[in-house]
């Protein structure tokens, strides 16, 4: 990737905090790292509250780290779709080089302060997980196939395997199943979202599902996720960091996330242009809550164990 257009900063001025802080997608990471922290909760066993904090703090900064690596490599792409012009990169606030700077020098502390301060394995699982985001995804499927996103999910499903390892120093079925949850979850959150971004895709020359394969073909894949979904994450229920409050949640969640991927199948596309996409952004949104829901119910059911109440 070269584009000499982005290697310098422009006159637009410099960087302030707040672009180095953009450079870690802190928005996106905000839900990777609940999931890490309920990962970590859920674990049996304990940890100091401080070591958890701090595990928890070197999972996020490790993710950020991975974002940067991402806008470092993906620039030229970002310069082109309208959603991301106005990154630090594109937008000449900060150059590729103080970025990559950035994503290199955060992953190296986060991965050993992990590791000093919990376990290598839970360091490992970190350090796999940047280099899966930044370079399986950004800097080889992405820009090779449409099951970039389906693949590369996997990065983003890997927080709460490294928050349960951080405590337990394992990796164990219902890590197992979390990454589950979050990797069958990843395409209809995403391919929501290519359906209402248009052609933001084919302009930047990104092989997404909507452009190589059309948008029914997306719309279809969409629904065909919400099964295998909805059984794993209802299956989740009855294994040690479910009961009957998780159970209740996924059933609800899971009935309404079919019936979601449903409405966008039947939709066609003059419907859908003319009302403004409004459904698939809905289900776009929905898909954030969905998610941020399911683990949110893990993590009642472990507050609750103390108490004796929680689980089964
Ligand atoms: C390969 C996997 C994934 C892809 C390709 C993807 C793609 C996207 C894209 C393109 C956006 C638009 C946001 C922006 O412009 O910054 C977005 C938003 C978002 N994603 Fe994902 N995502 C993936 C996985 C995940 C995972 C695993 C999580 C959390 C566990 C997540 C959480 C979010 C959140 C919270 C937002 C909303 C951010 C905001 O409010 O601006 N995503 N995603
Ligand atoms: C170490 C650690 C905890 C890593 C977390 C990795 C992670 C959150 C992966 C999620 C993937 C993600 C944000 C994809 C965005 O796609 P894109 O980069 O193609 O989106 P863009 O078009 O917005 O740049």
């Amino acid at each position: 990737m070269t584009d000499a257009s982005i290697q310098t900063r422009t006159d637009s001025g410099d960087a302030q905090f707040g672009d180095y802080v953009a450079l870690l997608k802190p928005r996106v990471m905000s839900l990777v790292v609940f999931t890490a922290a309920v990962g970590l909760l859920a674990a049996p066993g304990s940890v100091h509250p401080f070591i958890a904090f701090f595990a928890v703090l070197c999972i996020a900064i490790g993710g950020g780290a991975s974002g940067a690596l991402n806008m470092w490599y993906d620039a030229d792409i970002d310069l082109i779709m309208k959603r991301t012009q106005g990154r630090p990169i594109p937008s000449g606030r900060v150059t590729r080089e103080e970025a990559l700077a950035v994503g290199l020098t955060l992953s190296g502390f986060s991965v050993v302060m992990l590791g000093l301060a919990s376990n290598w394995v839970a360091a490992g699982l970190l350090a796999f997980t940047i280099f899966f985001y930044a370079v399986i995804y950004t800097m080889w499927l992405k820009r090779w196939t449409p099951q970039n996103i389906v693949i590369g999910g996997a990065a983003g499903a890997f927080p709460p395997m490294i928050g349960w390892a951080a405590v337990t120093g394992d990796i164990a079925l219902e890590s197992v199943l979390m990454f589950g949850l979050t990797f069958l979850w990843t395409p209809p959150h995403f391919w929501a979202l290519a359906l209402f971004m248009k052609s933001d895709y084919k302009d930047a020359g990104v092989p997404m599902l909507t452009v190589t394969h059309g948008r029914k073909t997306t719309r279809r894949h969409v629904f065909a996720y919400t099964f295998p979904l909805a059984v794993l994450a209802i299956g989740l229920a009855f294994t040690s960091v479910g009961g009957p409050i998780y159970l209740t949640v996924a059933v609800i969640l899971n009935a309404l996330f079919v019936k979601g991927g449903w409405d966008i199948l039947r939709r066609d596309e003059p419907t859908s242009e003319a009302d403004g996409y409004k459904v698939e952004k809905r289900y776009f949104a929905f898909s954030l809550l969905y998610l941020f829901l399911h683990f949110g119910a893990i993590l009642a059911e472990a507050a609750l164990r103390p108490w004796g109440l929680g689980g089964w």
